[in-house]
């Protein structure tokens, strides 16, 4: 059965980029979302978050009548949901957000329909999720009572797109498939090859679950590993960024850049779910998490050893001494704050500090609530020319632009070797 109506749940960073890539190859596309200035702002041709590309797809998209948002479900022939997974408590994943979405399209599933969970998921997500829409609708049959016969098919697909690249890497990446049966993986395959250019590459739903939950982990330890060479080298006085840049020479190493700790909505969050469920064998894992979670912490006390030595040196109060952090966002070049180790940073020092904190983030137009009562929003220009102190948090474009002559202070914490 051919896909002629899409329905996408969740507009989100993941969401919206998908329904308007489906949207762009002329395919009908309701996207779903509870948040109606999303929806509002959709239904406009405009886009509600900031990734290279988008906004003209979008644009092109609703102008064209191939895509529309709603706060309400619609019957389509097959949904995609990616809301949001975060964790709670101790680390462990929160999935009321994918079940308040299964069971808002439940009453309007049809015989025949695809359900596809995109939404980074512990592994027996897409069972549990399975239950949920079987428990809703008895009328209808799904994979684990009826097999490759049952009315609706349910796959797990997770998303590998890199924010800041994610209208590229949408199209070109391979993708996991991993249906609850061999139809449901067939039926997702033809679903994704309307845009894509990658490879499908079949499974079934724990293997693709777990898959991406290694992809991020992979990653999260491999950057710990950096994070605690930095550690180690501020010990032994050594420039990281050197030692890091030789090692690398050699054929078979390959090592990450260490940074003021790991942040976005996946890498920092997507390990606790493998140590959550296997928190005997996973050790490794959780201690990457606990080595990048703890690098905020290291990077503040190295920004108040700065104004320590700062006050000797200048014989200034505390109070007349301005701190300058640039960059909130959790990686360059992108206007994201969520789960941003920057932030946190950030906003430590302007909570601590008796003076005045000045923050430069090219991408925001407005400081955050939990910064704007104790720091300013600024420019670089005018961090550089009033600040006393430097903390350089995130290696956006705009800061490597800065010329070695326009730095003039001396107290300088660099988290990301740009001003070395
Ligand atoms: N952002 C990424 O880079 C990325 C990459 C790969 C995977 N993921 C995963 O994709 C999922 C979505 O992430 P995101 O970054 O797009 O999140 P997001 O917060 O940007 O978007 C999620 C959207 O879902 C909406 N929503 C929440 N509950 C809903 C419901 N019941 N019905 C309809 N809409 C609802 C929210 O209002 C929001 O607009 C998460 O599981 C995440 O881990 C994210
Ligand atoms: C396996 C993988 O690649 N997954 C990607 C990842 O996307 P992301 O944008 O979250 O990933 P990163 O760019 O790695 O950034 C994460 C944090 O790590 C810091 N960092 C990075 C490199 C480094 O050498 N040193 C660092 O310190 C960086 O500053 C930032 O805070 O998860 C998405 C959602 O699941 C995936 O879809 C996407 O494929």
């Amino acid at each position: 059965m051919s896909f002629t109506t899409i329905s996408v749940i969740g507009l989100g960073y993941i969401g919206l980029p998908t329904a308007a890539a489906f949207a762009s190859r002329h395919k009908q596309v309701v996207g779903i979302d509870i948040n109606s200035h999303a929806v509002d702002t959709i239904n406009r041709g405009e886009i509600h978050i900031v990734e290279p590309e988008l906004s003209s797809v979008v644009k092109a998209a609703v102008d064209g009548g191939y895509l529309r948002a709603s706060t309400t479900p619609v019957t389509a022939d097959a949904y995609l949901i990616a809301v949001p997974t975060p964790f709670k408590g101790e680390h462990e994943p929160d999935m009321t957000y994918v079940e308040a979405a299964a069971k808002s399209i439940a009453p309007v599933l049809t015989r025949g329909a695809l359900v596809i969970l995109e939404s980074t998921s512990p592994v027996g997500a897409t069972e549990q999720m399975a239950d949920w829409l079987a428990a809703a609708r008895p009328d209808l049959t799904f994979p684990q009572q009826a097999g490759e016969a049952a009315d609706v098919n349910i796959a797990y697909c997770p998303e590998r797109v890199l924010p800041g690249q994610v209208m590229v890497e949408l199209i070109k990446n391979d993708r996991v498939i991993g249906g609850m049966t061999s139809v449901c993986s067939a039926r997702a395959s033809n679903l994704y090859k309307i845009f894509l250019e990658g490879e499908c590459v079949v499974t079934n739903s724990r293997t693709a679950e777990m898959c991406k939950l290694t992809e991020n982990s992979f990653r999260d330890v491999n950057i710990a590993f950096a994070n605690e060479l930095s550690l180690i080298c501020a010990e032994q006085g050594i420039n990281v960024w050197e030692l890091i840049r030789l090692a690398n020479r050699h054929p078979r190493v390959n090592i990450l850049q260490p940074g003021p700790g790991v942040g976005g909505h996946c890498i920092a969050v997507d390990p606790w779910f493998i140590v959550a469920q296997n928190p005997q064998q996973a050790r490794l894992i959780r201690t990457a998490r606990e080595v990048n979670d703890y690098k905020p912490h290291w990077v503040l006390n190295q920004v108040k050893a700065s104004i320590a030595d700062c006050l000797t040196a200048s014989g200034k109060r505390a109070s007349e001494i301005k701190i300058a952090c640039f960059g909130l966002a959790f990686k360059p070049n992108i206007d994201d704050l969520r789960e941003s180790p920057a932030m946190e940073i950030a906003g430590d020092i302007a909570q601590w500090h008796s003076g005045q904190t000045l923050v430069v983030e090219p991408n925001i137009h407005q400081l955050p609530a939990a910064l704007r009562s104790h720091a300013s929003l600024v420019t670089t220009a005018d961090a550089l020319a009033q600040a006393d102190v430097l903390v350089l948090l995130v290696d956006h474009n705009e800061f490597k632009a800065v010329e070695s002559s326009q730095i003039t202070q001396r107290y300088i914490v660099d988290t990301k070797g740009v001003w070395r």
